[in-house]
């Protein structure tokens, strides 16, 4: 029987279909138990540590709450005010938090190459469970909500059921390659149609296509890349559409050293997604998909370049159930990692 007691959580891929089904089945459990008002005090007084480099509504509050109701404690620590900022190593803030704590939760999701490192160094220093709350690769918190909504609405059997991860527009400089990136990872695993559709030069990171092909094939799923949003929402059961920027051009702005470089960096950033500005999530392209289709996005959504608030705000989407469901995996993650299985 799976258990996850003392165990990581920085990628949907460390773990096996047996281990995934424990937390999905944990946050049905917790989720009912909150419905009916009964007590879920899992982990009384223990102390989960919530290290942020980047900012969050729902990740942070879904942990802080989510440890209220299992009866210990989360404490945010905002990166830049910790000695982190003095240079003390993923190693040894991972030692010493862990002597003082329970569980130790990370965001570190906007420098390529750094978030999953520093997650992976940390977790081989500290012997508490290191929860991934998005890094550069993966954002597995949130994919596994996802999942556990999509189960919620179509049933646990979600073998054939097509999702569109879409690319779509948005004003803004750059946002994370990890959400589309742990959602090909993860719904390949459970047989999914999983099709990727992005302009030519947004593409994810090989070793995340290389995952989704091969989960695709173990399952029994697809998984397909296009260049053309319409394409992809063709007949599908599930439309997620989300701007990420040109991981060529989010290097080299890391890499960028003069104000000059880093302004003609995000220029160039800004008027390559201009080219693309009709990829919108609207009412036309929803009709392409199946009548009974729903509109995903993890949140917070670029209204009007993104998506219309017709599609947002309307019958299809599920961004709100989606958003609460962020609580109850995270109680679920915790619970996992941080103490024996919980319901048997
Ligand atoms: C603006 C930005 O960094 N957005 C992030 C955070 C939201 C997490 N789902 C993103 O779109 O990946
Ligand atoms: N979806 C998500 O991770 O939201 P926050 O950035 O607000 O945590």
């Amino acid at each position: 029987m799976a258990d996850l007691k003392g165990r990581d959580y920085i990628e949907t891929n460390d773990l096996t279909q047996d281990e995934l089904d424990l937390l999905l089945d944990t946050t049905t459990e917790l989720k009912e138990k909150f419905h009916r008002g009964e007590p879920t005090q899992l982990l009384p007084h223990q102390t989960a540590f919530l290290l942020f480099f980047d900012k969050s509504t729902r990740t942070r509050n879904a942990f802080e709450a989510g440890m209220t109701q299992l009866g210990g404690h989360a404490h945010f620590l905002d990166a830049d005010v910790t000695q982190i900022s003095h240079g003390e190593t993923p190693a040894d803030t991972g030692k010493i938090l862990a002597s003082m704590g329970h569980g130790i939760c990370i965001r570190h999701d906007l420098i390529l190459d750094q978030g999953n490192r520093y997650m992976r160094e940390m977790a081989q220093a500290s012997d508490v469970p290191i929860i991934n709350m998005q890094c550069d690769v993966d954002h597995p918190t949130q994919t596994l909500a996802d999942l556990q909504t999509m189960r919620e609405l179509f049933g646990t059997d979600l073998a054939g059921k097509k999702i569109a991860v879409s690319w779509a527009f948005a004003p803004s400089y750059a946002k994370p390659l990890s959400v589309p990136q742990g959602l090909i990872t993860l719904m390949t695993r459970f047989g999914m149609h999983v099709t990727l559709a992005h302009p030519p030069g947004y593409n994810l990171v090989g070793r995340t296509l290389e995952a989704a092909k091969m989960n695709a094939s173990a399952s029994g799923g697809k998984f397909e890349i296009v260049d053309d949003m319409d394409a992809a929402f063709e007949n599908a059961d599930v439309v997620y559409p989300k701007s990420w920027g040109v991981y060529d051009l989010m290097l080299a702005r890391q890499n960028a050293t003069t104000k000059e470089e880093i302004g003609e960096n995000q220029q160039a950033c800004l008027s390559m997604n201009a080219k693309y500005k009709d990829w919108i999530c609207d009412d036309r392209r929803m009709k392409l998909a199946k009548k009974s289709a729903v509109y995903m996005h993890c949140l917070p959504a670029d209204r009007g370049s993104e998506v219309t608030d017709s599609v947002i705000d309307g019958p299809q989407s599920v961004v709100f159930p989606e958003a609460e469901n962020r609580l109850h995996t995270a109680k679920a993650i915790m619970a996992c990692t941080m103490r024996e299985r919980p319901f048997s």
